[in-house]
């Protein structure tokens, strides 16, 4: 049974790869922050409770609060928002960190890998724990760049809820939209804050209006900032009708005051903010029934006598229902609105005992964590960040991870607060925990207590789903498939310093794999070269300088090369018969198939069978078979590209009695290879759909470099003192783009790009390109 429900984890993944075209996307940004060396940290974290003395009792209290004060929040935003930023600031104002970290001085505490604080941009998420008014806050910073977006992907899965971070000055941006439709898959409540109302060119509204229309989003205005740009002064709390006004003696910010709006001193801003109120209010009612009862029984006279509480449990639940989502607003970098945005987060984003996973039914309160991310640490090994849905978990405790089908037993369990842990005895459902000593678990397997406690989930999953198929399969795919893993784009060849270091990089590819599936490596089996695979330029850069520093080893990248894939236009039929003797054995076997184009997409080839095949000889032989066909689709004849959108029909096979099922295999992939190699070829490339933010006098520089590019622009916004220009350009002619782009526009434009489809290369294109590769090899 559990076999089945593995096999089933591993179909998901195929077909999860099956409609990677729409997921794959690569972002190169123009320019990096800046690059600056590395200073290793010293912080002082002795003001973490827990850490002070002997004080195990309060440590006990932090380890395991009340499940009801627990959020798991994320930090979702494009690239450069500021989450970082904001996240620094929470953690200061929540009193775990003593001083300000800065992303321009590359000290933040979440950015804590190297990289990324000389490149100021965040690679990798990690989860920060602290505590604010009496609520557990596990916070996991995710990356902007699409380049990681797995990272973001996988970190969403274990939130309960989020907060996007918008500038103020840009409004929604690509990359905006594609962590907003990832977090609408995994249904997750959001609060929006609108982050650099003191940036030239804030405009509050025009971001608002961009949540409503690009996010088709329902805002609740929470908040109204009190100024613009160089005139932000701080926010009026819409629902309490109080002004927050952050003073110049404060410099951290973490001083302010809130006043009641007067008619005296306030006139203006209080006629606003009324107005905005009973605005939110209608809002609220027209999304709320209990709530439209209310108001409608106690208060539709007078909107002013309305208790602030009752308003904010109506948006509570609208939240959780994801009807609406609340914005507030203020200034990270300024350090203005951080401390409202903290109450939000605590007052309408949900605990994770508000959250309905129906998988959690079947493990009945036993164990059931989820991997969301895997470390490796030089001295203690691998550190793997489990999300616990239900159970406690306590170290030396032996675990039975589902995917892997393997019991392992981890260590040590760890508090995790960015690159600090604090070692803990337990820690029970709803936490976030960081793990020692698991060797085998990687990122999106699930973690239960015991083979036989998994065993038992099957049967009540197997029961719930006979009752009702749909959600059960839903829950199936949370609880076994792991994060969906979008294709590689990009690949190079990647060589050791000399050979007797090969061993050292397949353990080094080994170790960042498990830790990103997003990057894949492979041999040629040509050429015999490691290949590496990944999402894009920046990607592979990062790879090969973690590889340097954390391992070592100084490695040798071949030529970036885009990832083609192929297609066949016309259907052949052929036949092959493969006749070997090995030993006193002979194995002889013939095939006869026809491989054509697919009626549909297909990564995979779309495999069917004659009805003269008979049902015998599939059982015996289906799996050899399609393996053939899988494995002569990975290389095409024109460039050795994956072969997709192709139908093979099979129609005979005659085995001769003794022959071995790799021989069957063999005839089959190579009888498929005669087949792609007779019919009318095709290179498919990936086309990007590609967003330029550049500044009006740069635009026909842009515009007419992207026309020898191949570029094809669909439209040209104007985003405040802005061009935005969206087209669509092929991969191939974008390489290195950032450079160029920074050139053009002094550095002041910004570009995002996202894989939108494959397609089919002019002949006259793909003339060049093979002409261009068969001079290279
Ligand atoms: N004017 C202004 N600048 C800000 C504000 N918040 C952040 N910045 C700046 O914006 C830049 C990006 O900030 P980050 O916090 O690194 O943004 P991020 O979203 O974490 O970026 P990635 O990790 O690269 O995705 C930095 O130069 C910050 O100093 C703000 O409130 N106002």
């Amino acid at each position: 049974m559990l076999t089945s429900l593995k096999i089933f984890a591993v179909n998901h993944q195929k077909i999860c790869r099956m409609h990677i075209n729409t997921i794959c996307c690569c972002r190169i940004r123009t320019s990096f922050k800046r690059l600056k060396t590395c200073v290793p940290l010293i912080r002082n974290y002795s003001s973490l409770p827990g850490l002070i003395g002997n004080d195990v009792k309060s440590l006990h209290s932090i380890i395991n609060p009340p499940i009801a004060k627990i959020r798991n929040i994320g930090i979702m935003a494009h690239i450069d928002a500021g989450k970082t930023t904001t996240t620094e600031r929470i953690l200061y104002y929540s009193g775990y960190t003593r001083s300000l970290g800065d992303v321009d001085d590359g000290d933040t505490v979440t950015d804590f890998m190297a990289q990324e604080r000389e490149r100021g941009i965040t690679i990798q998420s990690a989860a920060v724990t602290f505590d604010w008014k009496g609520y557990r806050i596990n916070l996991i910073d995710t990356p902007g760049h699409v380049d990681f977006t797995l990272e973001v992907e996988r970190c969403l899965r274990v939130l309960d809820g989020a907060v996007a971070v918008f500038d103020a000055s840009a409004g929604v941006e690509a990359q905006t939209l594609t962590v907003w439709r990832q977090a609408d898959k995994h249904k997750i409540p959001r609060i929006c804050f609108v982050n650099k109302m003191d940036k030239t060119g804030a405009s509050f509204n025009y971001t608002v209006e961009s949540i409503r229309k690009k996010l088709k989003a329902k805002p609740l205005l929470l908040q109204l900032p009190i100024g613009e740009a160089k005139a932000f002064k701080g926010v009026v709390d819409v629902v309490s009708k109080e002004k927050l006004l952050w003073t110049s003696n404060s410099a951290d910010g973490k001083d302010f005051e809130r006043k009641p709006l007067l008619e005296k001193s306030d006139p203006e801003l209080l006629k606003e903010t009324t107005e905005a109120r009973n605005v939110l209010i209608e809002q609220v009612a027209d999304l709320d029934d209990e709530f439209a009862d209310l108001v409608l029984r106690e208060f539709s006279e007078n909107f002013d006598l309305l208790p602030a509480e009752k308003l904010q449990t109506a948006i509570h639940r609208i939240t959780l229902a994801q009807a609406a989502v609340p914005v507030l607003c203020g200034s990270a970098l300024k350090n203005k609105g951080i401390q409202p945005l903290l109450d939000a987060i605590t007052m309408y984003l949900p605990s994770p005992e508000e959250c309905k996973y129906e998988f959690l039914q079947w493990h009945k309160g036993d164990l059931c964590a989820l991997a969301f991310k895997v470390l490796h640490d030089k001295q203690r090994g691998p550190l793997v960040f489990l999300r616990i849905y239900s159970g406690t978990l306590k170290p030396q405790l032996a675990i039975h991870n589902i995917n892997r089908n393997c019991t392992e037993r981890m260590s040590r369990l760890l508090l995790p607060f960015a690159d600090q842990h604090i070692e803990i005895p337990s820690l029970a459902a709803g936490n976030i925990a960081l793990t020692v000593g698991l060797k085998h678990t990687a990122t999106g397997d699930t973690i239960v207590s015991s083979k036989s406690s998994a065993l038992a989930a099957v049967r009540q999953a197997e029961r719930g789903g006979k009752k009702n198929r749909q959600s059960s399969e839903e829950a199936e795919r949370l609880l076994l498939a792991g994060v969906e893993i979008p294709e590689p784009v990009f690949f190079c060849t990647i060589e050791p310093p000399s050979m007797a270091k090969q061993p050292d990089l397949d353990h080094a590819l080994k170790c960042l794999q498990r830790e990103d599936p997003s990057l894949k490596v492979r041999l040629d089996p040509d050429s015999g070269q490691t290949i590496l695979c990944g999402m894009g330029e920046l990607h592979i850069e990062i790879i090969h300088e973690r590889i340097k520093r954390e391992y070592g080893l100084e490695t040798y990248l071949g030529p970036l090369q885009v990832a083609y894939r192929e297609t066949v236009l016309n259907s052949v039929r052929t036949t092959d018969t493969l006749d070997r003797t090995l030993g006193d054995k002979r194995h002889l076997v013939t095939v006869e198939l026809e491989a054509g184009p697919a009626e549909a997409t297909s990564v995979v080839p779309v495999i069917a069978y004659a009805e003269s095949i008979s049902e015998d000889l599939l059982q015996a032989s289906q799996e050899v078979i399609e393996n053939g066909i899988h494995s002569a689709c990975l290389q095409g004849p024109l460039l050795g590209s994956p072969v997709q959108d192709v139908a093979i029909t099979l129609h005979s096979v005659i085995i001769h009695p003794g022959t071995s099922m790799t021989m069957v295999s063999a005839c089959v992939s190579r009888c498929v290879q005669k087949a792609l190699k007779k019919a009318e070829k095709q290179i498919l490339e990936p086309l990007m759909h590609l967003e330029v933010t550049v500044a009006t006098d740069y635009l026909s520089p842009v515009l007419a470099d992207l026309a020898q590019r191949r570029g094809n622009i669909q439209e040209i916004q104007t985003r405040q003192d802005n061009k935005v220009v969206i087209g669509f350009v092929p991969l191939a002619e974008i390489m290195g783009y950032s450079t160029v782009l920074r050139t053009l526009t002094s550095g002041s434009a910004t570009f995002a790009l996202e894989l939108s489809t494959y397609q089919a290369m002019s002949p006259q294109d793909q003339n060049s390109l093979l002409n261009q590769r068969s001079s290279t090899f």
